[in-house]
This record gives structure tokens, sequence and C-alpha cells, in this order.
């Protein structure tokens, strides 16, 4: 850590209640219920650990966006309640609210001033920025984001993947404890994407939490340090992401022209999950070591043609999960 971050890190957490174990995040049965009816999030219990890449997963529609909002004070609960840096929200907001950076909606950039002067725009709106020192702080968010090459280009003529870097310059002209980007690559290139993945990682590595959502499981096993997955209004799980990836169980795959043998072979031995398909047979192998099965079979007289164990990857943990396919691309 350069001594730059370090005091940025220290400056903001000298002004609160947050310490390395207070959560960055916490949310107490968090629900909205839109006018029309619609429950959106639905008893929502969230902790961001403080330090953590937070991906918060879920499909389109799941919720995501209405939480983050909610978070932020942009949307009333119904019901809940939370905190964030440790302070109570909205009635501690002025304590936390300038700690915190977030990107929600694209932020409104004018299209015609460059980039540079966009965010001396911003920078002049913010009554605790002091001017004399504006162009540094400009300079450096840019330079943060690696825009600074661009920085006399008019918006308009940015590509997305730019655009998206300058909403995080915004956010990054005052330093901050924790980041709350929604659906950060959304729409991006994968160049763009990758920016803007690099972007995060950097910047947890200097001390930020970060909450991020995306519909995009790979983003989360590409940056992410825990993972909250939404479904349907409902947080299905949250965990580091080396639990969520060990607590999937192997599977044992039987290849045979008997299968209906092969299937009273493996219960006996007690697994779970059977599944016959075609001439395969599979199930959960639990504790079984797999060199005890392959003679019980043989025994047996199952014709083996071929056998194996299969490690599921994340997308068979949350597709078990959730009963669906995630999106996998990007
Ligand atoms: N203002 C609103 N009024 C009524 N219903 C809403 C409103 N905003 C969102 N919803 C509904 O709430 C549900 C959750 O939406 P939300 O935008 O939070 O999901 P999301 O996970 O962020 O999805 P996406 O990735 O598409 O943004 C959706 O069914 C949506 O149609």
């Amino acid at each position: 850590m350069t001594e730059a971050t370090s005091a940025v890190v220290s400056a903001g957490r000298s002004g609160g209640h947050h310490d390395e174990d207070t959560p960055a995040i916490r949310t107490y049965g968090l629900r909205k219920r839109f006018r029309s009816g619609q429950v959106a999030v639905d008893d929502l219990d969230l902790t961001v650990p403080t330090g953590a890449v937070y991906g918060f997963l879920g499909p389109n529609g799941s919720g995501k966006t209405t939480t983050i909002r909610m978070l932020l004070g942009l949307v009333r609960p119904t019901a809940g309640r939370h905190e964030l840096l440790g302070r109570a929200i909205p009635r501690e907001s002025a304590q936390a609210l300038p700690r915190i950076g977030a990107l929600v909606e694209g932020p409104a950039f004018h299209p015609y001033l460059s980039g540079r002067a966009n965010l001396h725009r911003l920078d002049a709106a913010d009554r605790t920025a002091d001017p004399a020192t504006a162009r540094a702080r400009v300079d450096a968010a840019l330079d943060r984001v690696g825009l600074l090459a661009a920085a006399r280009k008019r918006y308009r003529a940015y590509s997305l993947g730019m655009r998206q870097r300058l909403g995080l310059a915004a956010v990054l002209l005052q330093p901050r404890d924790l980041l709350i980007l929604d659906e950060p690559t959304n729409g991006l290139d994968p160049q763009g994407t990758r920016e803007v993945r690099n972007l995060v990682t950097d910047l947890a590595r200097d001390g930020a939490t970060v909450m991020l959502s995306t519909h995009l499981l790979s983003e989360v096993e590409q940056i992410c340090s825990h993972v909250g997955v939404m479904h349907v209004g409902k947080l299905l799980t949250q965990a580091p992401l080396a639990q969520v990836r060990s607590s999937a169980q192997a599977r044992v795959e039987v290849e045979t022209e008997r299968p209906d043998l092969a299937e009273g072979t493996l219960r006996r031995f007690g697994l779970t999950g059977l599944s016959v398909a075609g001439t395969k047979v599979s199930a959960l192998i639990g504790d079984v070591p797999p060199e005890k099965i392959v003679p019980v079979l043989v025994e047996d007289g199952v014709p083996v043609r071929a056998f194996g164990v299969q490690t599921p990857g994340l997308e068979d943990v949350f597709v078990s999960l959730t009963g669906e396919g995630f999106d996998v691309s990007g």
C-alpha cells in the first residue's frame, strides 16, 4: 500500500464508528413492496464484511437495484433497517454518506464538455471540497481510472467503457471507504469490462470495501471475495466465495449399458441425488471413496464403459440454488 493510499484509508476511517469488525453493510429484514403490490425485496439480511469485494449476484429483476437504492436512501424500505459503515441509515446518513461512493444510474455528464471539465463541475458542486486543490483532485481521479490521456476529449466522444470509468472517477473525487456499484460492467465491451474489473480490484487492494451487483457469474468468480445470491427478491445464500465453492458436492458418474444395475449399486452405497440419463448414471458421492465403488460395480456385473468423478463448478452450485441458469458469458 502506498503512503498516499494508507492516508486515504485512515482519513476515511478516522471519522466514525467503523472498524474492521463492523460490517461495511448490514441490513436487517429489509423489504420493499411497491405500490403496484410487487414485493421486489423480501426480508433481506445482508452482511458485507469490511474489506470484501461482495458480488451481489442475481438474474435480471431479482431485486438488486431496488436493494442498492434502499441502501443509499434513494428508495424508502417498506420494512427493516440497515447500517452503512456502522451508521444507521437514514438517521446517521450525514456521517456515513460522504465516505461512500455509489454508481447507480449513469451520473449526469454534460456531453459537450470534456471528461476533465465534467469532473470540475461535479467537484465544484461539492461544498466540502476545497476549490484551491480542485485541479489536483480531478487529475488524480482521472489518473486513477486511466483517463488522463483522454481528459480533454468531449464526453460524447467517449466509449461506453470510458464513460463508466468517468463515472467511477466522479465517485473517487473524494476518498471512499465503501463503493456500491450497480452493474458496473453492464453494456461494456470486453476491453471496457476488463478495465472496470481491474479498477475495482485495485480499489479493493487499496482498502475500499466494494459491493457490486451483477448478473454474471464469471464476474463474481474473477473479482469477488464474497457472494450473495438474489432470486425473486430473496437472498438465497451469502458467503465467502471459497466457502460456496467447497460446499459444492462432487458427483460420481458411471456410463454403462445397464444403468438399472449401476443405479442399484449406487443406491446400496447410500448415495443420494441419483439421476439416470440414457446410459449415464450419476449421484452425489458424499464421503464414499470412488475406489470403493468401482470393484462393487464390477462384482454386481455392471458392464462399466466409463467411470468418473465430476467436481462441480460454481455454476452448478448456483443452478442448484436458484433452479435456473445464469447468464455466464462475459
Ligand atoms: N418503481 C417500481 N415500481 C414497481 N415495480 C418495480 C419498480 N422498480 C422495480 N420494480 C420491480 O421490482 C423487481 C426487482 O427489480 P430490480 O430492478 O430491483 O431488479 P434487478 O435485480 O436490479 O434487475 P436488473 O438487473 O434488471 O436491474 C422487478 O420485478 C421490477 O419490475
